[in-house]
């Protein structure tokens, strides 16, 4: 065995071309995953979480190579995977395996199950045909099934058992990897919790490496030893599970936390995003990509406000750049539609006069623009009025100890503590 991780993946980059055209012709890219860096060891899990679109299923058909990626390297048991032919490609489609989200993708529905959890070891030259039924009934038997079940047919089992089929054809061929895209996200809370229990155990007893894919941080919590959160094709946070969801570093970390109430009910350290409005991919926000929902976006050296403050101006500004304003000063509105520049103020949670005179002069003529229904114009007046280092500077991963790494100017030591306003450690609900 070689001291190489399993699966060694460097800024890997997979983006989709978005063209026009009957000749097709390049407009822009889906920058889907672009330029996510890990090491995954043997027999090792780690969790790869974030929001729907953030590029999670898009990293793992990289590595399975059903997608091809656009850059970066990705490295099997030491080998680049684009390396890999003949016998060495068979191979490592056998050694990984992948268990998708809805156990009928995987399942042919005119197919005994029997023969669908051995199909893959035919797949694989294994030509003695008893030998692959005694493997399969064992098989369906370790998943919690009976081998009675051999000549069942798909639609005889409910979904979670459905899932242990799908889990027991991975297995068949004695994988090294399996990339487990939501394996429970289609199941009710009862099985799901079944479901990963029995993961766990075929883990431990098949001391195989497990890449979880989840948006549901609970369920990584539970079964990954590590995790890597992903936020619009990057990944922002990483480090042992626990430690993690614990005490999270990165803002985006604590906003997605904070949406589950289970993990830690008594913490009220919790952030909001400044804008529930997720940035397109084939247009990611500059510097940080988190920046206009980032609940603790940094204050330019220009901007001296209490924390709080310069809060609902970011909130402001943001939420004016969205074009996504609260109905009571939205254009269009009810009523008679005239709404002044203090309603403005108001429903953004704007001090009527901040302490910063250039800033002050900004909101003002941002809020008369809004009242006018111009809101456009309004967001070019923040956005020139209101800057935030976070959008002029793209942060570099930071090593924080124990296997742990933040990618947010928070923790960037060439950040002035003032503009951070707090301890820089985590968001305060003060
Ligand atoms: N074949 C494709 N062509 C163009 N864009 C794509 C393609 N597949 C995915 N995308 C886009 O890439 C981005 C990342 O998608 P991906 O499915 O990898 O995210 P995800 O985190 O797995 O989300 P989900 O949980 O919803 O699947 C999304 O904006 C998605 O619309």
């Amino acid at each position: 065995m070689s001291d190489d991780p399993l699966l060694a993946v460097r800024d890997l980059e997979t983006h989709y071309p978005i063209t026009k055209g009957w000749l097709r012709r390049e407009v822009g890219r889906v920058r889907a995953v672009d330029g996510i860096s890990f090491d995954l060891a043997r027999g090792e899990t780690l969790g790869l979480v974030g929001e729907s679109g953030s590029g999670k299923t898009t990293a793992a058909h990289s590595i399975l190579g059903i997608e091809t990626p656009t850059g970066g390297e990705i490295r099997f048991d030491g080998t680049p995977i684009e390396e890999r032919s003949g016998e060495s490609l068979r191979a490592f489609r056998r050694r990984v395996q992948l268990v998708v989200q809805d156990p009928n993708d995987a399942l042919n529905p005119r197919m005994p199950v029997g023969e669908a959890v051995a199909e893959p070891l035919t797949v694989h030259g294994f030509d003695d045909a008893e030998r692959r039924r005694a493997i399969a009934e064992d098989l369906l038997e370790r998943v919690g099934l009976s081998a009675a079940d051999h000549g069942r047919y798909p639609h005889e089992f409910s979904g979670g058992e459905k899932q242990r089929i799908s889990i027991a054809r991975a297995l068949i061929v004695n994988p090294d990897l399996i990339v487990a895209d939501e394996p429970t996200s289609a199941l009710d809370a009862r099985v799901r919790a079944d479901v990963l229990d029995l993961l766990a155990d075929i883990r431990r007893e098949f001391d195989v490496a497990v890449l979880f894919i989840s948006h549901d941080l609970d369920v990584v919590r539970r079964f990954c030893d590590r995790v890597a959160v992903m936020y619009l094709g990057e990944i922002v946070e990483r480090g042992p599970t626990d430690a993690v969801f614990r005490d999270p570093d990165h803002p985006y970390t604590q906003v997605l936390r904070s949406s589950v109430p289970s993990l830690d009910p008594t913490d009220r350290r919790l952030g909001r995003p400044l804008t529930e409005t997720v940035p397109e991919p084939s247009d990611p926000p500059s510097g940080c990509r988190f920046h206009p929902r980032c609940p603790a976006v940094i204050s330019p050296d220009s901007i001296d406000l209490p924390r709080e403050t310069w809060r609902s101006v970011a909130a402001f500004r943001f939420t004016v750049q969205t074009g996504e304003l609260p109905p009571a000063v939205a254009p269009g509105r009810d009523a008679d539609g005239s709404i002044s520049a203090d309603t403005v103020r108001e429903t953004f949670d704007l001090p009527d006069a901040v302490s910063d005179d250039t800033l002050d002069e900004t909101i003002d003529r941002a809020a008369a623009a809004i009242a006018d229904g111009n809101v456009e114009q309004a967001g070019t007046i923040l956005e020139a009025g209101v800057p935030t280092p976070c959008e002029s500077t793209t942060p570099e991963a930071v090593s924080r100890g124990d296997g742990r790494s933040v990618q947010c100017l928070r923790f960037d030591p060439s950040v002035d503590a003032d503009q951070i306003a707090d301890d820089g450690s985590r968001l305060g609900d003060d």
